[in-house]
């Protein structure tokens, strides 16, 4: 950790923010230390000394007179405060995957059976550019993403659409773009599959992927795993 890191904590941050407001990222504004103080909610000496950090960390040049002091923040400032906006950024105005969290369950071996009907195979290759493994990952949810997993509802899915042969109708189903993870390893696309008809509750995610995610991940039942589910 370099000298200027260790010198400059989020004190320091607060009165280097007050300055940019008044302009000092563009050349030199006028500070008098009695102000500041006020604005940070700090004694005057206190605001002195947090000028004093910023300028031994190199965040600003200043120039004391005799009513004040001029100051500039310098490039190395700026990083600073850029990095700051940069985390702000990504709290509010990034569109964050949602992170759903579970483990390996196995199920009533239904999946293997309707992802192999002819009816949907056709739309799963045309619509997600691959033919699924003959089946569907089961995914209990923790307790936490069972709540959160309705949010998958605003994100753009794949639709597959309903159809029927001679016998009845098969419903149709959503399909939202996923990787997967377990144990470190990914496994990437896989889609979080969401039929109109099933005997699933909320609980429960079944997934879907080119190949068998038991073998490619090397998962067993109770196996802990992370679905990516991108927005
Ligand atoms: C693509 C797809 C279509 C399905 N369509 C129907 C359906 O038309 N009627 C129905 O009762 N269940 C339907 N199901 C749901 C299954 O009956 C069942 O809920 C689930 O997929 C089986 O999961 P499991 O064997 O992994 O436990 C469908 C499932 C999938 C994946
Ligand atoms: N892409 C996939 C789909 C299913 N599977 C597994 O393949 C088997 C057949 O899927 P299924 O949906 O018929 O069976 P269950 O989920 O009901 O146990 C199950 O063991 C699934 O967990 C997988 O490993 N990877
Ligand atoms: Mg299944």
């Amino acid at each position: 950790m370099s000298r200027a890191t260790l010198a400059v904590g989020y004190d320091e941050l607060a009165a280097l923010k007050l300055l940019a407001l008044d302009g000092a990222r563009r050349g030199e504004v006028k500070v008098s230390c009695g102000d500041l103080a006020g604005r940070l909610d700090a004694s005057t000496q206190t605001a002195s000394r947090r000028l004093q950090a910023l300028e031994e960390a190199g965040y600003v040049e200043r120039d004391v007179v005799s009513d004040g002091q001029w100051v500039t923040i310098t490039d190395d400032g700026d990083r600073v405060l850029q990095r700051e906006y940069e985390d702000y950024r990504r709290v509010f105005e990034t569109t964050a995957d949602l992170e759903l969290r579970g483990s390996v369950t196995a199920g009533m071996g239904e999946g293997r059976h309707y992802i192999s009907l002819p009816g949907y195979k056709r739309q799963f290759e045309e619509r997600l550019g691959y033919e699924p493994f003959p089946g569907t990952l089961n995914v209990e949810l923790a307790e936490r993403s069972r709540r959160e997993r309705s949010a998958m509802e605003s994100f753009d899915g794949v639709d597959i659409d309903e159809w029927e042969d001679d016998e009845r109708t098969y419903g149709s189903a959503t399909c939202y773009p996923a990787v997967l993870e377990a144990d470190g390893d990914t496994y990437d696309p896989v889609h979080v599959i969401v039929p109109d008809r099933t005997h699933h509750d909320e609980t429960k995610v079944e997934l879907i992927a080119a190949d068998k995610l038991r073998d490619e991940l090397g998962l067993a039942d109770g196996d802990e795993v992370i679905v990516h589910v991108s927005q």
